[in-house]
């Protein structure tokens, strides 16, 4: 089974990637597929630098995550642009790691896509894990995790689809603002009503 896992920013996607991760399966990761393709001396990295600027190239040759970020979360048009550059990169990349995976024989595959509902990738899985939080909780712990302003956070939050809506979309839903304890009883009864549960 191919599950595609989900969710908004900080709400808790790698958090359950983790622990997917430590009860053994297979997990393709989109953000860090994301990093692979940009690395320094790729084509991709090329093609941003030509579209946005010497500006977002740091002293190293590597892409200054930061300095894009600011542009990106600030300007839909200038979002769409780079998301035109890197998503068939990011896509291709991770097709080609699930069907290793799967070469070598692991029945279930975690594919965690932050963008899995805006970038209409739906199809590409099985199931929908969507990890969600309210809209207070998610705003306090990408302001402490990133160190962001008020201001930098929301302007995170509304480049993606609100939460309510991948809610309504998805196979089912895991509620991350209580304990670890509670999101991982959570994600382990989901894996059983699957009879997917690795055990
Ligand atoms: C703009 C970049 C350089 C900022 O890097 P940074 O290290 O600050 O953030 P990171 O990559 O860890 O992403 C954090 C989260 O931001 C959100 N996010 C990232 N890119 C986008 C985007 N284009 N649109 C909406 N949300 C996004 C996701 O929830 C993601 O999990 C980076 O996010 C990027 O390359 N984005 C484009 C690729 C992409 O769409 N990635 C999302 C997964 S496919
Ligand atoms: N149940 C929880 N209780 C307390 N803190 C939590 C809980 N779940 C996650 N966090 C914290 O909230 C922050 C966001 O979680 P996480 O990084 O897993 O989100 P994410 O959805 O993967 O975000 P992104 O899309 O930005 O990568 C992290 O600092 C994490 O440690």
């Amino acid at each position: 089974m191919i599950i595609g896992l989900t969710g908004s920013i900080a709400s808790g996607k790698s958090t359950v990637s983790n622990m997917l991760k430590e009860l053994g399966y297979p997990i393709v990761d989109a953000d860090v597929v994301a990093r692979v393709v940009v690395e320094k001396g790729t084509e991709t990295l090329k093609t941003i630098e030509e579209a946005f600027g010497q500006e977002v190239i740091a002293d190293d040759g590597s892409l200054n995550r930061g300095k894009l970020g600011d542009i990106i979360f600030s300007s839909p048009s200038k979002r769409k642009q780079l998301n035109d550059i890197i998503h068939p990169a990011i896509r291709a990349e991770m097709l080609r790691q699930k069907e290793e995976l799967k070469k070598v024989g692991h029945p279930t595959i975690i594919m965690d896509i932050p963008l899995l509902f805006e970038s209409r990738l739906q199809s590409y899985v099985e199931k929908i894990l969507v990890v969600t939080v309210t809209e207070e909780t998610q705003l306090e712990r990408l302001m402490a995790r990133n160190n962001f302003t008020l201001e930098e956070a929301k302007s995170r939050i509304q480049s993606q689809l609100p939460l309510s809506i991948k809610e309504k979309e998805a196979d089912a839903v895991i509620y991350n603002n209580g304990t670890l304890e509670y999101t991982e009883q959570q994600l382990k009864k989901i894996l059983s009503d699957w009879n997917v549960l690795i055990v």
